[in-house]
């Protein structure tokens, strides 16, 4: 894998970065194959056709926005969140800061219903969105999920999206209000969100129209992607990447590396290149490898305030994960031990956000 070296020059503003755009109402094996071919090479898409109709994406914002300009005082009777509520500027347990404030619910609808009562004035109402919201984004996760095991040719088509339609399921669902910078008082942009992979299977990601989200493509090299107020964006998470890879595959993950080429070739000088010997950068495991990982962030814009929300789709904490037999061969050998995804979950919490975790259960 090429990447940039560690003390780039400019490296700062690289040009946005197209994410492949899938219409999910296309010939279903022709949507796998591109599916598959965007988890390997890019790690995010965009999806359009999606089926979540507008009202409950509108509907779900609507709340947040109402949430987050209530006064301090009443969002703290929310928080904080350990792990679950309100939360300011501190992003898990760990130290990790940001110009961000979020709420973090479990998807389980017990557990959405008893945080809504601290969340919401009418708290029916938003526990209904809530619910609503989350039931139409699990049904595309699902829906993707399959299109990807159909893609991989793994034989049981529904392996990856039974472990999250589970009753048990470990999805979350965060809500990330990132203040305009100038609220701070400073002039450029400011790391909201700082950078991470996400632990989980999969991640369905919507914002407003507001610009921040930057994926990682080399080291230090950051690529801004495009705000898309009528797509969702997808990306896959740690568990999806551990489910299909040999290090043949982790070095033909061309479209990054080429989008760091293109870099390279314009006025963006990002430094001599060097190979890159172990994957610090793409994480993955049920793939074995084959799908990626990749490290993002968001950024605060410097005038207008960004509402992103995030469903994470997990298995059950105590669901094995590991990678599908078929997807193991002598030219891909196991990469990674098998383990509970609670487990996963406990070593995600008892690092740093930008922390590799699925190192630690490298074979
Ligand atoms: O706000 C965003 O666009 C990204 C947020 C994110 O990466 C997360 O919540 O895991
Ligand atoms: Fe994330």
């Amino acid at each position: 894998m090429v990447v940039a070296s560690p003390n780039p020059s400019r490296a700062e503003k690289p040009e946005a970065i197209e994410l492949p755009v899938i219409n999910l109402s296309g010939e279903r094996t022709e949507v796998a194959s591109l599916i598959t071919k965007a988890c390997e090479e890019y790690g995010f898409f965009k999806v359009i056709n999606h089926g979540v109709p507008e009202e409950t994406v509108a509907a779900m914002e609507e709340e947040g926005v109402s949430f987050f300009t209530k006064p301090d005082v009443e969002k703290q009777r929310a928080g904080p969140a350990v792990p679950y509520g309100y939360g300011r500027k501190n992003i898990g347990f760990n130290g990790d800061i940001g110009e961000v404030e979020y709420l973090l619910l479990h998807t389980n609808p017990l557990s959405i219903s008893q945080s809504s009562i601290t969340i919401s004035g009418d708290p029916q109402k938003f526990c209904s969105v809530v619910n609503g919201y989350v039931r139409a984004v699990r049904g595309l996760a699902c829906d993707l999920l399959d299109l990807m095991a159909g893609g991989l040719r793994v034989h049981d088509q529904s392996l990856f999206s039974k472990m999250i339609r589970d009753v048990e399921s470990d999805s979350l669902f965060r809500l990330n209000h990132y203040p305009p910078s100038s609220f701070h008082h400073c002039t450029t942009g400011a790391v909201g969100f700082g950078e991470h992979t996400d632990p989980q299977i999969l991640t369905i990601l919507r914002s407003n129209d507001v610009g921040g989200l930057q994926i990682r493509v080399a080291d230090a090299v950051w690529v801004p992607v495009p705000p898309d107020p009528t797509a969702f964006c997808v990306n896959v998470g740690d568990v999806l990447q551990l489910f299909g890879s040999s290090l043949n595959q982790l070095e033909s993950h061309g479209k990054l590396v080429n989008h760091v080429q293109l870099i390279k070739g314009s006025n963006y000088d990002i430094g001599p290149y060097q190979v890159e010997s172990t994957n610090l950068y793409f994480l993955k495991a049920m793939t074995n490898g084959r799908f990626m990982s990749v490290r993002h962030r968001a950024l605060t814009n410097i005038n207008k305030p960004r509402i992103s929300m995030a469903y994470f789709g997990a298995p059950p904490l105590q669901a094995m994960v590991t990678t599908p037999p078929e997807l193991v061969t002598p030219h891909s050998p196991l990469l990674y031990r098998p383990f509970t995804w609670g487990e996963y979950k406990r070593a995600s919490y008892s690092l740093q956000l930008g922390d590799s975790r699925l190192q630690l259960f490298r074979k």
